[in-house]
């Protein structure tokens, strides 16, 4: 039976931190975190993820605030917003909620927010800092940068000699993923919807990690034994009889089955969820203390 890994748990662990090192900040260097979130529209998913990063914030000791937009804003009024969100010295961390309303440019937004302050990482210049081996300067991903703190839980920093196969290439979460693998020593792979004969190359591999948005689709089949498993999937299951909004929430890995074969498997929900939000408090409070031109915590 595979060891679960409480992602809960490693989340809260890392929030004690970041709320240590916000105070520190605050005692010695006279500065209070700043993080801003915006939301537009009415999304209630992404509503209720903002809510709860609100919370976090507040719990870390942050000075946070939350810029509701309607719906039908406009690119330039968002745009503008970031801006002066850019040139205040007391926002350290701007986050933009994903998706955004389809009649704006999401990529364009986020391109336009300061890399020092783009606590999601998804700047082209921090993408670039990870891809070309700069963790000490950059921003990395929240996801990415929790799902590799669980990996560490088990296999500790050095990784050499594993194989890890990421399922997902996606710019928010597989290329960053695979990168943070790579610095590690790992060998990685990653696989995508066109790759041939996925479930042989998952079964080479001693870390495996799933982002492929479909319910349940890892299966104990496709398991090393004893390998690690990280699944990122968060799936709603609609529940007819709930109604809207409600239903139960699976990975994009069977866990009952792959528990009975891999060695170590994040739960869903419980795992790399609420790690997401717990790193971007990291990034945060790091993006603060580099404004002060102070060493930030690794987290
Ligand atoms: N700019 C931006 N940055 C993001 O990081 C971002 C985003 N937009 N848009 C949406 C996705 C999704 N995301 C999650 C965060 C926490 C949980 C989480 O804590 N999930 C709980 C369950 C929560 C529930 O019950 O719904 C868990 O897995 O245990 C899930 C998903 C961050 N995202």
């Amino acid at each position: 039976m595979a060891t679960r890994i409480d992602g809960k748990k490693a989340a809260a662990s890392v929030i004690e931190a970041v709320r240590l090192a916000t105070s520190e900040l605050e005692t010695e260097a006279g500065v209070t975190t700043g993080l801003a979130v915006i939301i537009v529209g009415d999304d209630p998913a992404s509503h209720t993820y903002v809510g709860a990063k609100r919370r976090l914030a507040k719990e870390c000791g942050f000075n946070s605030t939350q810029h509701t937009l309607p719906e039908e804003t406009a690119q330039d009024e968002l745009a503008s917003l970031v801006a002066s969100l850019n040139d205040d010295a007391a926002v350290h961390g701007i986050l933009v909620q994903l998706p955004l309303p389809k009649h704006l440019d999401a990529d364009a937004i986020i391109q336009s927010i300061r890399p020092e302050k783009d606590v999601d990482g998804l700047h082209v210049v921090n993408a670039g800092k990870l891809a070309t081996g700069d963790l000490a300067t950059g921003l990395i991903s929240c996801t990415p940068a929790g799902a590799m703190r669980l990996v560490r839980s088990i296999h500790g920093e050095d990784l050499t000699g594993l194989a890890a196969v990421v399922i997902g290439r996606s710019n928010l979460f597989g290329k960053p993923m695979a990168q943070l693998l790579l610095n590690a020593n790992a060998t990685v792979t990653t696989a995508h919807s066109r790759t041939k004969d996925l479930p042989s190359l998952a079964r080479g591999a001693d870390i495996l990690v799933a982002a492929v948005g479909r319910p349940e689709m890892v299966k104990a089949d496709q398991i090393k034994p004893g390998a690690t498993v990280i699944d990122v999937g968060i799936n709603r299951i609609d529940a007819l009889e709930l109604g809207a909004g409600k239903g139960r929430l699976v990975g994009d890995v069977a866990y009952d089955e792959v528990s009975e074969v891999a060695g170590a498997i994040t739960p869903v929900p419980g795992g790399v969820g609420p790690m997401t939000i717990a790193m971007l408090m990291a990034n945060t409070v790091t993006a603060a203390y580099r404004t002060c031109g102070r060493e930030p915590p690794r987290f």
